[in-house]
Formats: C-alpha cells, structure tokens, sequence
C-alpha cells in the first residue's frame, strides 16, 4: 500500500482546492490579467499555475526524486506574472495553515524546505518539473492543476487532479471538487461543503472515498458506483464544451440505448459523480480522429472509477486506457461506466459504430 503517497496526495490536492476556489471570482472578474491562452488556444489561468506550484512542491518536498507529468509549463510566463502566483500562493499559505490545519497527517509532512518557495524564479522552477515525459516503468506523479479552466472561468465546476502510476498503471488517484455541490446534482450535500467542496481519493484494490474539503479531519466515506440491469436506466455525463467532444454522436448513442438523461459538467468531476451514484456512463466522443487524449485528463479519475466498481476504456475498443503511453493516451475517446461489463460493452460497441460510420 502506498499510505504515504497517498497523504501526500492528498494534503497537495487540499491546500490547492483551496487556493483554486478562494480565487476563482477574482480570477473571473479580473480575465485580462490573470488568463493566457495557450498554443493550442485553451486558457491558462494564474490558479492553473499557482496550483501546479503547490502541487509539485509538496510532492518534491516528501519525495525528492519523483518525476511529474505535469499540464502547465512556466516557459512564457514573465517576471511580473510569476511574482502574482507567488502572492497567491503565499497568502493561501496563511489561510490553510490559519483556517484549514488537517489533523489527517500521520507522516510528518514536509512543506519544500528543500525546494523553497521564495522568489519568482523558483517558482517557475518548481512548475517546469512537470515536464516528465512518462512512460511505462517506474513511478511518476501525473498531474492536472486546474482540470476544466474553462468551467472555472465560467464559475462552473472544475477540479484539481492528481494521480500517481507505477509502470504504468495508476495506483492513487485523488480530485479536489472545491466547487462541487451534491445536492445540484441529485445527491445529498454534507455540512461544511460549501467551503471549498469536497475530496475524492482512490487507492487501487483499496476502494474509493469521499470527504467533505473543509475538515479538520478528513472524514472519508466509501463509494459505490450504481448496479444497473439495463443502458435505459442509465444516466450520461458529458462535459459542456463542443469542442472538447462530439456531443451529437453523444446523443445518438444515447437515443440508440434509450438513455434519457444527461448531466452537462466539465472535469474529473464528472468521474466523481459516476463513484457517486450521481450519474452511470461518461461518455467522450472524440471530434477528430487526430486528437490525443492527455492523461492528467484521465489518470485520477480512473482509480476513483474503478475502485468505486466502474469500467474505463476508450471509446472504440473496449480496451482499458494505457498510462504508460507517455503524455497522451494512444487510443481514442473515452468511456467510464458503471457497469456491470455487458453494459459497458453495449455502450462502446454502439460508440465505435457510430464513429466508424462518419462520412468525415
Ligand atoms: N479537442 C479536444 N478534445 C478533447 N479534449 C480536449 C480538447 N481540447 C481540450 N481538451 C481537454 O478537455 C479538458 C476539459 O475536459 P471537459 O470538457 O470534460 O471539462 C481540458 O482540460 P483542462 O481544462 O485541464 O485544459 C483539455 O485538456
Ligand atoms: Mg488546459
Ligand atoms: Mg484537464
Ligand atoms: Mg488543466
């Protein structure tokens, strides 16, 4: 079992979850100056990067030589923006340790003495150590600081993803939901939520849990994916934006096995609603067939799925999804269920049809 790391993982993703929703109005009322839109035309936020900063160092500070794949990279960030994440981070520093001390951590927990947090440049130093390229052997950390920037900027959901695979196959996946409310989504909500919403953690062969951001000790409840006879009883969960996957191939497949409902949401979020019962089948149809999925979109949200029962693979044949790959995934699209393997089965096979049938 690796216990440490998933402490680790899970205080990282915590005082992240943090920084990430106390900014998020700012970082919305104030677009010009804290988003960078990226080379491939998808934004960047200063909490994408104050986040990725957190992350890494805390991994960095409890083990020195592991190796992350992380999103963002500090290459074109100037001086001046490199000092605002530094403030952030700072400031969210004070808060945690003032509001949110976590009575959870049974190891001594190393805040980066040894990789400090003092200056600009070592802020863009501790980012650029996302750049691992990953592989399939030994251990890494994979990483999505702020997972659906464009949720966040819309005031929507978004999460803080980790995950941490050994040769290959991820073995703890852990997701900050700081703005995730149950109850919106048909589920119950537990007191203290609203502060900067909930945890989900998974440990593979361990199970999967959840826990309420804010306590003082974290207070984590298993989870259950639902048991469904039939793909009509089955409730989707696609993301919000068009351009990230083919939402009217998305319906068809839907119309095809009589799925009724639909829960529009952006990031890993949608992975925790699965765990939770609050949704049965993601599904995400690629555009393109050039499009590469990245893992961080992905490596968290698979240990929660399936250790709470579910299934994940792509989207055309029935494989599991290969972490190993390096940054991308090599298959296309993906699909989570919750089962049981027929089920998932009908769902891809009616997926691959229908993408096989495209006249473009
Ligand atoms: N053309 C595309 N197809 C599929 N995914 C895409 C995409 N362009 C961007 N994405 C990914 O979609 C993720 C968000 O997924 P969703 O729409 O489910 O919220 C983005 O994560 P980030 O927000 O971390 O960049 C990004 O990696
Ligand atoms: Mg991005
Ligand atoms: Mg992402
Ligand atoms: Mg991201």
């Amino acid at each position: 079992m690796y216990s440490k790391e998933l402490v680790v993982a899970t205080q990282a993703v915590r005082k992240a979850s943090l920084l990430t929703r106390r900014i998020q109005s700012q970082v919305i009322s104030n677009r010009n100056n804290s988003t960078i839109i990226k080379d491939d035309k998808s934004p960047v936020t200063v909490g994408d990067f104050a986040a990725q900063t957190i992350i890494i160092n805390t991994i960095k500070a409890n083990f020195p030589n592991d190796s992350i794949v992380g999103e963002e990279s500090a290459d074109d960030l100037s001086d001046e923006f490199l000092s605002r994440i530094l403030s952030l981070i700072n400031e969210n520093d004070e808060i945690y340790t003032r509001d949110y001390p976590c009575e959870d951590d049974v190891y001594p927990f190393k805040d980066g003495q040894d990789f400090p947090l003092a200056t600009t440049d070592d802020v863009r130093r501790v980012i650029n150590m996302g750049n691992y390229q990953g592989g399939r052997s030994g251990r890494f950390w994979c990483l999505d600081p702020i997972d659906g920037t464009k949720g966040f900027l819309r005031g929507d959901q978004f999460s803080v993803c980790l995950a941490f695979i050994v040769d290959g196959k991820p073995q703890i996946g852990c997701v900050g939901c700081p703005n995730l409310s149950l109850e919106s989504y048909g589920g119950q909500d537990t007191t203290g939520f609203d502060k900067f919403g909930y945890l989900y953690r998974a440990h593979r062969d361990h199970g999967a849990f959840i826990s309420v951001a804010s306590l003082p000790r974290l207070n984590w409840s298993a989870l259950k994916c639902n048991t469904l006879t039939d793909t009509n009883q089955m409730v989707s969960l696609e993301g919000v934006e068009r351009a990230h996957s083919d939402h009217d191939e998305q319906d068809m497949i839907k119309s095809r096995l009589g799925m009724k409902q639909t829960r529009h949401l952006d990031s890993n979020v949608k992975y925790c609603l699965l765990a939770s019962g609050l949704g049965d089948a993601y599904l995400r149809i690629p555009l393109t067939m050039e499009f590469q999925e990245k893992i961080w979109d992905h490596a968290a949200g698979n240990v929660i799925v399936l250790e709470s029962g579910g299934i994940h693979t792509d989207a055309m044949e029935n494989v599991p999804l290969d972490f190993g790959n390096g940054r991308t995934l090599a298959t296309k699209g993906v699909i989570a269920t919750c089962g049981p393997a027929e089920l998932h089965t009908k769902v891809v096979t009616t997926a691959g049809e229908i993408i096989r049938s495209r006249k473009h």
